[in-house]
């Protein structure tokens, strides 16, 4: 499997099933697609994302931008083809307990060249069949793991620990990004303008002063420049 980055923003994505595991894919979407959640019953919190007055019958129209929309039907296998139609999905989760069902939008998916995350089966993936990595972000950092299906446990410790290793790394990024660009304007040669913000990034100094604040980490980082530069 190999990992990506890719931007839903503008696009849809289809849940099929409103349980635990269908409210957690959901959340992992809702900051950039539109989400639509297919089920006959809703977890709670899917109910508080969503909004109790938005759960519409089968049929209507979702709303515009990133929103949780909840439709309630329970489509057999033979129907959820039709669901993909009428939705247009980039991505259907398929997260019901009916493992006929989450085969059902496994295949549907990939005969309409749609990404499909089938939740309830690990390992080895067919082609356009995706997995959900855990993740730690600190904007505009952002860190994606997975065990290849393998643990989804471990991928879980593993975000934990990562997410205490990475403290601070959004602000680093906004900090060096900053910088790069300042070094460049300032027409620095390549090589030295490289080892200066390779200098930054790994200068525990730098990470300190940036936890009182960026003024500080500016401070700290303008020394570690100016040793580089030799100015
Ligand atoms: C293959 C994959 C498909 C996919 O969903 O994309 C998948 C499949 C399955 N998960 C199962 C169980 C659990 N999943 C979690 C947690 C997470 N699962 C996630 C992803 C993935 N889960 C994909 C692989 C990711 C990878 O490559 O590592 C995470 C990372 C992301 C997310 O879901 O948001 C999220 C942690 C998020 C975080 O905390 O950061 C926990 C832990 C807990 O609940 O405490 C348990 C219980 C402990 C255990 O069983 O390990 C079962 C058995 C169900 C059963 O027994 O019936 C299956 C199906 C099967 O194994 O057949
Ligand atoms: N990937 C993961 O991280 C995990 C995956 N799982 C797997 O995910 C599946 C779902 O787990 P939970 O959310 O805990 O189960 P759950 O029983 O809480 O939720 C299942 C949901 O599917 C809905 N549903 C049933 N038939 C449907 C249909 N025809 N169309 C649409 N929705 C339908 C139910 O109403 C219910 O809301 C399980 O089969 C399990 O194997 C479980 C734990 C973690």
């Amino acid at each position: 499997m190999t990992p990506l980055y890719h931007d839903f923003a503008g696009e849809t994505v289809v849940v099929f099933g409103g349980g635990s595991v269908g409210a957690r894919k959901a959340r992992g979407f809702d900051d950039a697609a539109r989400v639509v959640v297919v089920s006959p019953a809703f977890d709670e919190r899917l109910r508080s994302l969503a909004g109790d007055e938005t759960a519409s019958d089968e049929g209507s129209e979702p709303a515009d931008g990133p929103s949780v929309e909840l439709v309630r039907a329970a489509p057999d296998a033979d129907a959820v083809g039709d669901w993909l139609d009428r939705l247009d999905p980039a991505l259907a989760v398929a997260a019901t307990d009916d493992a006929a069902v989450n085969a059902a939008v496994e295949s549907a998916a990939l005969d309409r060249g749609v990404l499909v995350n089938r939740t309830d089966v690990s390992g080895e993936r067919d082609p356009g069949s995706v997995v959900v990595p855990a993740t730690v972000e600190d904007d505009p950092v952002t860190v994606a793991l997975s065990t290849g299906g393998t643990s989804p446990a471990l991928a879980k410790a593993l975000r934990e620990r990562i997410e205490a290793e990475i403290d601070g790394a959004g602000e680093m990024a906004r900090l060096s990004g900053e910088v790069r660009e300042e070094l460049k304007a300032e027409g620095i040669a390549p090589e030295k303008r490289r080892e200066a913000v390779r200098r930054v990034v790994r200068s525990r100094g730098v990470w300190k002063a940036l936890q009182k604040g960026r003024s500080y980490g500016r401070q700290e980082a303008d020394t570690v420049i100016e040793e580089v530069l030799d100015r």
